[in-house]
Order: structure tokens, then C-alpha cells, then sequence
């Protein structure tokens, strides 16, 4: 075996290990599932040890892929804010709610056939109030892309980068990028448990860039609608938890704009269908609180998904009693060994790693010698 792949296999094994170790204590105590994460994110040698293998693959070895997380996340965001994207999924949006609305009128103008004077006369005033509530909707969307477009996306779009460990954005000029983490490997991340995060009152768009740019670790709050993007890249199958899953969800539609985008990326080295299920499960959930999907991938070994914020989410009954549970990951089916002090990998995990570390220029095979 060469020194590059002996490397990729050490680095590999360091962060499987952190992600079966957390498992194991997660389902061995979930009743204390606090306890267990504050337990961990105190714990600075694994935090560090994870931070430097996972810098190391990323800019060492994944960097050799030909098309990385980093590089999807970037086109996605060009492509939503400066061409088109965002303009084609408000139209598309109106045009939906418009052809409601003609549904709907149609629907009362037939009932009014079988009501007595009085009824249709109460109902079809209450209908056309209802109609024009409808009709003034489309407007404030309409206004709100303008709003959106013309006031927001001036300068640099500003994205937070959850469980960023190397901020991977912060080469970009486009963008202002802050990187949070509970243990950066560098020093342009912050440090920042998002789970234990506070969101505060939104600031007047004209401070927020320098807000932002002079945040300093730790980082304990945020303003709410502060980002135009907010990335999970390879953040939820960190967590051992399908709840803290749900409530990084819940945070990042707090601090994302109207019409923000925030992307998901999750590895998965099956083929798309393997595990189709629990992306539409995703997909259910995320909508629930007021996101649209905007775009779904499956490249080779990630699912990559981009939701925008919709601009009714204020106006949503947030429901958030859904199941956290359907923020699930294979993962969390997979039974515990006998043996406690074992630390075994899940299939994902293992599979994600040496698949992907096969597709790299140098490694053909793991078999070879
Ligand atoms: C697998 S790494 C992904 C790093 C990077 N986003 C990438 O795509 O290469 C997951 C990162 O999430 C961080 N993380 C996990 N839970 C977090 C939390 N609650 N708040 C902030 N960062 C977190 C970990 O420390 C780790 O650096």
C-alpha cells in the first residue's frame, strides 16, 4: 500500500471513530443527550484531532475529485442568485398561487348556484375579501422579490457555513463567508456550538456586513435573517441525534432572509434509490417549516439539496411538532455490538470513505498492494 493511501485510511479511521464513538454513547445514554454533547464538545483532543484529519482529507485528498461539495454549493448559489434561479422560482410560485386562486373563485362561483339571495350575497362578499387577501399575496411576493433583489443582494452575499472546520468559502470574493464550528481547524472559523446558538432581533441591513465581519469566538448569537446562504456540508450525520438535526433546521430558517437558500449535503455512496426514502422524508420535513426545495443531486457519494426560504414563512403556524424523527439517517437503525467498548463503523460511514477515497487519481483499488 502507498504512503498516500496508508494516510487516507488513518485520516479516515480518526473520523469514523468520532462518529461511531458519539453513536454509541448517544444510544447507550439518550436520556442524556445534553450531558453526552456538552461532554464531547469539551473535549479538545478529539475535537482537534477530528479538525486536522478532516482539513487534510478535504484539501489533501478530496481536493483531487472532480467535482467536490464546495464546488456544487458554489455553482448552486451562482446560479440561484445571479442567473435566474430565484427570478424562474417566483414565477413558477405565482403562477401557482394564481391558478389557486382561479381555482378557488371557480369553485364559490358554483356553490353560489344553490344558495339562497341573502347567503350568496354574505358569501360572495366574504369570498371576494378572501380573493383579494389572495390577490394582494401574489403582490407582496412580487414586491418582495424586488425588495429581495434590488436591496439585499447589493455587495457580497452573506453565508454561514455550519460546521465549517476550514471556512472552504472564504476563498470565494463573492462572498462574505462565516464559518462556525465546534472545533475549527483554522483560524478564519469561528468557534460556535449552533445547537446552543441564540437568535436575536434582525439588524438594519446596513450593519449587518459589519456585524458579521467583526464577530469574534466564541460566537453565542445571531441576528435573525442576517444570510442570504446557509451551508450543511457534511454537518447532520455528525449529529447523533435526529432532534439536534431537526433543530439546526429550525435555526437556520431564523437566520436566513426571505428567499434564502440553505444547503444540505449528506454522503451517501448507494445509488440514488437505496435511500430515496429518507431524502423525500427530509424533503417533507424541511417544507413543513416553510422552505421550498429548490434543487436535489446525487452525485457519486453525496446527496446535495437546496431549499429556499420561502416568503410566507412568516406568515406560516410553524408546525414544530413534526416528527424530528424524520430527519433520519440510516445510521440510526444500526444495532449497537455487544461489546461497549467497541467502536464500530456504520456501512454509510465506512462505504462513504473508501468509495470516495477509490474515485481519487491515485487509488484504483483497496485490494492492491
Ligand atoms: C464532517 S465535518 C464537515 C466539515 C466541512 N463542512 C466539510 O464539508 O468538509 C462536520 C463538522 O461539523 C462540526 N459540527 C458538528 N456539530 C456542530 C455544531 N453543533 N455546531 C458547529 N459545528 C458542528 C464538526 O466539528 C465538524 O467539523
Amino acid at each position: 500500500m502507498d504512503s498516500e493511501k496508508e494516510e487516507h485510511l488513518r485520516l479516515a479511521a480518526i473520523i469514523k471513530g468520532v462518529h461511531a464513538d458519539l453513536r454509541k454513547k448517544y444510544k447507550n445514554g439518550s436520556n442524556d443527550l445534553d450531558g453526552i454533547w456538552k461532554t464531547h464538545c469539551s473535549d479538545q483532543s478529539v475535537l482537534k484531532e477530528y479538525a486536522d484529519a478532516m482539513y487534510n482529507l478535504s484539501c489533501n485528498h478530496w481536493s483531487k475529485l472532480p467535482k467536490t461539495r464546495i464546488d456544487w454549493c458554489r455553482e448552486t448559489i451562482m446560479e440561484y442568485f445571479y442567473n435566474d434561479g430565484l427570478k424562474k422560482a417566483l414565477e413558477k410560485e405565482q403562477r401557482r398561487d394564481a391558478h389557486r386562486l382561479k381555482i378557488k373563485l371557480a369553485c364559490q362561483d358554483s356553490n353560489l348556484l344553490d344558495r339562497s339571495d341573502e347567503n350568496r350575497k354574505r358569501i360572495s362578499e366574504t369570498d371576494s375579501r378572501a380573493a383579494s387577501n389572495l390577490v394582494s399575496d401574489v403582490q407582496a411576493e412580487v414586491l418582495s422579490t424586488l425588495d429581495f433583489q434590488e436591496s439585499q443582494i447589493e455587495g457580497k452575499i452573506r453565508l454561514l457555513d455550519v460546521g465549517s472546520c476550514f471556512n472552504p468559502f472564504a476563498r470565494y470574493d463573492d462572498f462574505l463567508a462565516v464559518g462556525i464550528d465546534i472545533g475549527p481547524a483554522t483560524s478564519n472559523v469561528l468557534c460556535c456550538d449552533f445547537l446552543q446558538l441564540e437568535t436575536t432581533s434582525p439588524l438594519e441591513i446596513d450593519i449587518i456586513k459589519s456585524y458579521l465581519q467583526n464577530l469574534k469566538s466564541p460566537v453565542t448569537e445571531l441576528p435573525k435573517n442576517s444570510f442570504h446562504v446557509i451551508v450543511f456540508s457534511l454537518l447532520l450525520e455528525y449529529l447523533p441525534s435526529p432532534d439536534q438535526r431537526w433543530t439546526c433546521c429550525l435555526k437556520a430558517n431564523e437566520l436566513l432572509n426571505t428567499n434564502g437558500l440553505l444547503l444540505i449535503i449528506t454522503p451517501d455512496s448507494h445509488k440514488q434509490h437505496r435511500n430515496a426514502a429518507m431524502i423525500k422524508s427530509w424533503k417533507e420535513a424541511i417544507e413543513s417549516i416553510g422552505f421550498k426545495q429548490w434543487r436535489y443531486v446525487k452525485l457519486e457519494h453525496l446527496h446535495c439539496l437546496a431549499f429556499r426560504k420561502s416568503a410566507k414563512t412568516e406568515e406560516l403556524s410553524v408546525d414544530l411538532n413534526v416528527p424530528s424523527g424524520m430527519l433520519y439517517i440510516p445510521q440510526d437503525f444500526h444495532e449497537l455490538s455487544d461489546s461497549t467498548n467497541m467502536c464500530e463503523y456504520s456501512e454509510e460511514d465506512e462505504k462513504f470513505f473508501m468509495d470516495s477515497a477509490g474515485e481519487l487519481p491515485c487509488f484504483h483499488s483497496f485490494d492492491e498492494n
